[in-house]
């Protein structure tokens, strides 16, 4: 199909089930075939991978995905779409559609999600869990973030997420997008940006522009975490002014369980003169700055 073909297929369908697409929900469909398709090639799927997609829209993604993968587990909250997608969808044994929000809150999957993640990644052997979706705008960041912190740690996510955030994930260390996403996202991925495209290759178009980002889980990185609660919350906390001192940006995070005494003393060890900017300071440096702030205040909790 081409794109205007794509276009108004998808427009007549979503009109015959009284549908309007709907910005809270980040419903813009991706039109472009060939850019569906370079998702589903960047995230290289064979027999041992367990996708979850997040926003089934009208289940395009779904159905390619499905012919690669051992089993896709794909999550619409929005009932008409979700209906529109179970017929689509209707030839796939291997594919399991929760109609529900994917999220639990801003912090959280939905447990739900999680447990059916969990049976199917039982059941396939030798499984890897691969998150690939085209991801509503208004929740990707917690989506990309969150799974990265729950019980079934992903090997790989691909998703189409606004170019602004996926700039902020590869960003490197004084510019100006480099922020505490970044670290947490490099601290334990390669990432890469695969592909930038335009509002016109989307209906309806977005405001923004988007990307196509390719994060790989790096074990190596990830076992090089401690303490990844603590290292997550830390690094949030100091970034909240990433272009003040650091020494401030300290102070004021660890409040009640450091003194500026104490502050002082750990930024002297990391040889951090009292200029230093917390936009500064590369991934591995923040690491080894948090083991030593973890090693005098190991009961901070935001
Ligand atoms: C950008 S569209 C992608 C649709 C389709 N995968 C595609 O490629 O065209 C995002 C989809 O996510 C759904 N959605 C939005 N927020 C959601 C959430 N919290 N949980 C599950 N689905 C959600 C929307 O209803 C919409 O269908």
């Amino acid at each position: 199909m081409s794109e205007r073909q794509t276009k108004s297929f998808l427009m007549q369908r979503l009109r015959e089930i009284g549908v309007e697409p709907a910005s809270r929900h980040g419903q813009n469909f991706l039109i472009d075939l060939n850019l569906v398709q370079m998702i589903v090639d960047s995230a290289e799927l064979d027999r041992r991978d367990v996708v979850l997609e997040v926003g089934t829209g009208t289940g395009s993604l779904t159905a390619m995905m499905a012919q690669q993968a051992a089993q896709v587990v794909t999550v619409e909250i929005d009932g008409h779409l979700y209906e529109l997608a179970s017929e689509q969808l209707l030839e796939f044994d291997n594919v399991t559609m929760l109609h529900t929000d994917a999220l639990k809150n801003k912090n959280h999957f939905n447990p739900e999600v999680l447990d059916t993640l969990g049976g199917r990644l039982a059941a396939v052997p030798d499984s890897r869990l691969k998150l690939v979706a085209n991801l509503p705008y208004n929740v990707a960041t917690p989506i990309l973030s969150n799974l990265l912190s729950c019980e079934h740690t992903p090997h790989s996510m691909v998703a189409t997420i606004q170019k602004e955030v996926a700039e902020r994930i590869v960003a490197q260390p004084w510019t100006k997008d480099y922020s505490a996403l970044s670290v947490w996202m490099q601290a334990q991925c390669d990432c890469e940006i695969v592909r930038v495209m335009a509002p016109s290759v989307f209906w309806p178009r977005p405001k923004v522009d988007s990307a196509i980002i390719r994060i790989v889980v790096n074990e190596e990185k990830r076992n090089s975490i401690p303490d990844p609660t603590y290292f997550h919350q830390f690094v949030r906390s100091i970034f909240l002014h990433r272009r003040k001192f650091l020494r401030a940006n300290v102070v004021a995070a660890m409040k009640k369980h450091l003194n500026k005494e104490q502050v002082d003393q750990l930024m002297d060890e990391m040889d951090f003169g009292p200029d230093t900017r917390t936009e500064q300071l590369a991934v591995e440096t923040l690491l080894a700055f948090t083991e030593k702030v973890r090693a005098v205040a190991p009961a901070w909790k935001l």
